[in-house]
């Protein structure tokens, strides 16, 4: 179990000291896959890098398994970070040497024989569906072909954790979802815990468990991915999970609600019965539906009638209906 108690990180920067992480507390399960999103600056590469303590927090504690990593002298903290392997957005090989001496090289560090290395290394070849690669070039593979490797060779540590810094970003969506594929076969076969870093919430769709939302430095939301997407507590959370919905700035009406599905109800039949059971018409500014699981999730923007009386009828409606949670959004620019 990864927890994470008050971590903060303070930056020295020539315009003074900046905060880019603010008090996270976070607890990630043994066999989670975890997702941290946010905007581009939220943090996310900050606070994954605290996990290992590549960034060492500026206060706060990192427990491994009950273990905190800051109390630790120098020489049990590199034993622990062996297991907890990354992969990153640009993969990180070393272009010299073949997949297989790329694959075997947190080995030899770790001081493995090489017989037992080379050994291991075709096997995790294996499982990264690359068998015939022992001996190609990192440049001669494609990227996700990289990302194979690079994944191999984080499993050549024996990782009980592995940590994924927008590791298919620079991939296109097919290959995006055949690595993704992979990273759930890992999590699964060889029960290892994942975090990932993204700004793409189909990744987390796709894959995660549990997510956490950072927005400038402050963790704001967190929870199985059905119960933070399905219904987004903050602006943050709103505007990562459902962008149209959340992009207002394009309606200048004044009135408007958010309205958001939680997986029982569709759009269509709630419109109508509105107009049928109240008598009261509402405008659709948007809408985006999200599946989670197997279950539609949808976030619409109902603009409503300036009459006052109206306006109200047609709150009040709403907020009575099962799976349905209703909020004005007063930031609206009318
Ligand atoms: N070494 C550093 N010195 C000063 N500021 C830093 C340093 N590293 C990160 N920051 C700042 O901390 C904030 C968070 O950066 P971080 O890279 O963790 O964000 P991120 O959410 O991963 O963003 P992105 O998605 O763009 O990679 C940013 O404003 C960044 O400029």
């Amino acid at each position: 179990m990864i927890e994470l108690k008050q971590v903060s990180k303070v930056f020295p920067t020539e315009d003074g000291d900046f905060e880019a992480l603010s008090n996270i507390d976070l607890t990630i399960n043994d066999g989670d896959i975890f997702g941290i999103v946010g905007m581009s600056g939220a943090g996310k590469s900050t606070l994954v890098r605290c996990i290992n303590l590549l960034e060492r927090p500026t206060s706060g504690a990192v427990y491994i398994d009950g273990e905190n990593l800051m109390d630790m002298p120098p020489a049990q903290l590199r034993q622990q970070r062996r297991s907890i392997s990354m992969i990153f957005q640009q993969f990180n090989l070393l272009m010299q040497r073949t997949c297989l001496k790329n694959i075997c090289f947190p080995m030899e560090i770790a001081g493995v024989p090489k017989a037992e290395a080379k050994k291991r290394a075709l096997e995790y070849l294996d499982i990264v569906g690359l068998p015939d690669k022992a001996n190609a070039y990192p440049a001669q593979l494609s990227g996700g072909q990289k990302q194979r490797i690079a994944i191999a060779r984080a499993l050549a540590s024996n990782p009980k954790v592995l940590l994924c810094d927008e590791a298919t970003s620079a991939l296109d969506p097919t290959t995006t979802r055949s690595i993704l594929k992979l990273i759930k076969d890992i999590n699964q076969r060889l029960g290892i815990t994942v975090v990932v870093i993204t700004h793409e919430m189909a990744v987390v769709e796709e894959i995660c468990t549990h997510v956490a939302i950072l927005d400038h430095g402050h963790m704001v939301e967190t929870g199985t991915v059905e119960e933070v997407f399905s219904n987004p507590k903050t602006e943050a959370g709103r505007k990562l999970v459902f962008p149209e919905g959340a992009n207002i700035d394009q309606f200048p009406v004044a009135g408007v609600v958010r309205v958001v599905f939680n997986g029982g109800s569709s759009y269509e039949p709630l419109i109508a019965s509105l107009a049928i059971d109240c008598g009261v018409k509402v405008n659709i500014l948007g809408a985006d539906t999200r599946n989670v699981n197997g279950k539609a999730f949808g976030s619409m923007l109902l603009g409503l009638p300036q009459d006052k009386n109206e306006a109200v009828k047609a709150m009040n409606y709403l907020r009575a209906q099962k799976d349905v949670t209703v909020e004005e959004v007063p930031d609206y620019h009318g």
